[in-house]
């Protein structure tokens, strides 16, 4: 079987009169760790959410284990790929074990859904995924009364349950303090070995690029400036990375 699980190929995005992406390629295979970084405005964002089909390229092709991203429907592709976002998605007012099973929505009827809300269904697959995140003994506490860092374990068990293929963080870990950013990746990266997931995630710590993932590609101004295994990022790659540009 091909380990390459996303194709990317010569994708544009504009915003108005600004190129946001422009014409970028990138090809990423089953199980690797791929670390997008870059300044600010570099087209991180935007690149997640045209895998994640949340918004819609001007140009190019984007495959997900050979098939076009288009021929997807939103069900089939909930069970490739799955994102954890900077809002994390969560809805406040519901009990923890309520959001992890909103990762299984796509896979429910609608009415089975409506009753999950009231008699949490398969709640021994939440606990699982909350007890394997740290947090098992909050499941009947309201979402909105847990801390940021435990809001993104939540989100973390949900993406279990949902269990993608592919999974894509934006920033997963920018509201936390750095113990618990640590936490958090750690997690991420362990859970993405064991069950052979591919992840890639933006993220503004080169420290945190390193330390967590195997392949770092650097953006700027929409374009991909290297890509290359983590170890071999030297200071040069990322003085010319985030070097400001004068005039
Ligand atoms: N919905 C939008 N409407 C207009 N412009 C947008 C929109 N989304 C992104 N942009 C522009 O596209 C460019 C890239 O934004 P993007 O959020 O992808 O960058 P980023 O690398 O993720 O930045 P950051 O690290 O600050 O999150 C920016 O100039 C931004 O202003």
């Amino acid at each position: 079987m091909s380990r390459e699980v996303l194709r990317i190929e010569n994708i544009s995005k504009n915003y108005g009169k600004i190129e946001t992406l422009s014409s970028l390629s990138l090809v990423v295979e089953r199980g690797e760790m791929v670390a997008l970084i870059g300044p600010s405005g570099s087209g991180k964002s935007t690149l997640l959410n045209l895998i994640g089909h949340l918004i819609a390229a001007d140009s190019g092709n984007i495959y997900v284990e050979g098939k076009s991203i288009d021929e997807f429907n939103n069900r089939a592709l909930a069970k490739k790929i799955g994102m954890v976002r900077q809002n994390l998605d969560l809805v406040p007012q519901l009990s923890v074990i309520n959001n992890v099973l909103a990762g299984k929505l796509s896979d429910w009827s609608f009415i089975k859904s409506l009753v999950s809300l009231v008699f949490p269904m398969e709640k021994e697959l939440a606990l699982s995924a909350l007890r394997k995140v740290g947090i098992e003994d909050k499941y009947t506490q309201q979402t909105s009364k847990l801390s940021g860092g435990e809001q993104q374990r939540v989100a973390l068990a949900r993406l279990l349950v949902q269990n993608p293929d592919i999974v894509l963080a934006d920033e997963p870990v920018s509201s936390l303090d750095p113990a618990r950013a640590e936490d958090v990746l750690s997690l991420m990266s362990s859970i993405a070995r064991e069950e052979n997931k591919t992840l890639v995630a933006s993220i503004h710590s080169v420290e945190y690029a390193r330390k967590f993932f195997t392949r770092v590609v650097g953006l700027r101004n929409g374009r991909i400036e290297f890509d290359m295994p983590t170890e071999k990022l030297t200071e040069r790659e990322l003085q010319i990375l985030y070097s400001l540009e004068v005039g």
